[in-house]
């Protein structure tokens, strides 16, 4: 059985205040797109994962993937199988792709071996393997808040737009992203900002990461001015980068940005 993980990028990133448990509550809205990477299961006489595509940094055993399945074997009695992952998503670029593979991975499970998991059990599974995780079993666009597992659905469709997304190639790690913010309460909330025309969003809808990011790393903003230049309404770094995407009224020649950088175009 096969399933295609989608990639997800953040509109707008408010990190709000500091947890006592380390973490930070923020607001944000994920809006799903579709990159994805594929996932397939097999029953098989040993366990066994393999992946291909772009090389997943660290120790295979480590893969949230296995994670899940370990989770899952500890509730129910589960075969042995056989896990292909073909990796698509850019790693590390604040577009989930990780937390979208274990999703899809226990919603696979879940249907594969008949354990009749609600959503809300589904989602409590993935809180206990990221942050971002729980989003991708309903896979459909949220506010998002606390720690980023608890959402309210919203109505926002990009459907008409063009979505170009790039990958600047510089490595930006989730906590590098988190020690570098100054946790401040939202001005204004995201649910209002999105109701506006997108040709509205640019200044108003921001990510907190960008500002200390895009000085870190000179190359995330030239990909952002090169999206300007091309026409796009809106551009912001996804999560805590280090991709980027614009969104453009109709379907835009990018070529002047670097071909290794753009990964992506479509919604
Ligand atoms: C920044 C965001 C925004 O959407 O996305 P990505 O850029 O990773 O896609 C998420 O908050 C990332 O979520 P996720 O990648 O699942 O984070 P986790 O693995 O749970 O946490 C990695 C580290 O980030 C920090 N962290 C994460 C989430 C959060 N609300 N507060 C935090 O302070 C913690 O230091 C934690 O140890
Ligand atoms: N299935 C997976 N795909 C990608 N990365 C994974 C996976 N499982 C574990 N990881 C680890 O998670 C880290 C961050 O992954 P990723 O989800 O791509 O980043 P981001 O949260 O920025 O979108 C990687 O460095 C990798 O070691």
């Amino acid at each position: 059985m096969i399933t295609f993980p989608n990639a997800k990028i953040n509109i707008g990133l408010n990190i709000t205040s500091r947890r006592p448990d380390g973490y930070h509550n923020l607001e944000t809205i994920f809006y799903p797109i579709q990159i994805k990477d594929a996932l397939e299961l097999i029953e098989a006489p040993e366990m066994s994962f393999e992946t291909s595509g772009i090389s997943i940094p660290g120790n295979a055993n480590d893969n949230l993937c296995l994670k899940a399945y370990a989770l899952l074997r500890k509730d129910f009695d589960l075969p042995n199988i056989n896990i292909h992952l073909h990796k698509h998503i850019p790693i590390g670029a604040g577009l989930g792709g990780g937390s979208a593979d274990a999703a899809f991975f226990i919603k696979l499970v879940n249907t594969k071996f008949n354990l009749g998991l609600s959503t809300e059990k589904m989602q409590s599974y993935c809180q206990l393997l990221g942050a971002d995780c729980a989003f991708f079993i309903e896979n459909k666009p949220v506010f998002a808040f606390d720690k980023g597992d608890v959402f309210e659905n919203i109505e926002l469709d990009l459907s008409t737009y063009h979505l170009a997304l790039a990958m600047p190639q510089v490595h930006v790690s989730t906590a590098e992203a988190y020690q570098g913010v100054k946790p401040q309460e939202s001005k204004q909330s995201l649910k209002e900002l999105i109701k506006m025309p997108v040709e509205e969003w640019e200044g108003k809808i921001t990510n907190d990461f960008e500002a200390h990011i895009l000085k870190n790393h000179p190359k995330i903003n030239e990909v952002k001015v090169a999206m300007k230049e091309a026409g796009a309404l809106f551009t912001l770094m996804s999560g805590s980068g280090a991709s980027v995407y614009g969104i453009f009224k109709n379907e835009t020649n990018l070529s002047h940005l670097q071909k290794e950088n753009l990964i992506f175009s479509g919604i």
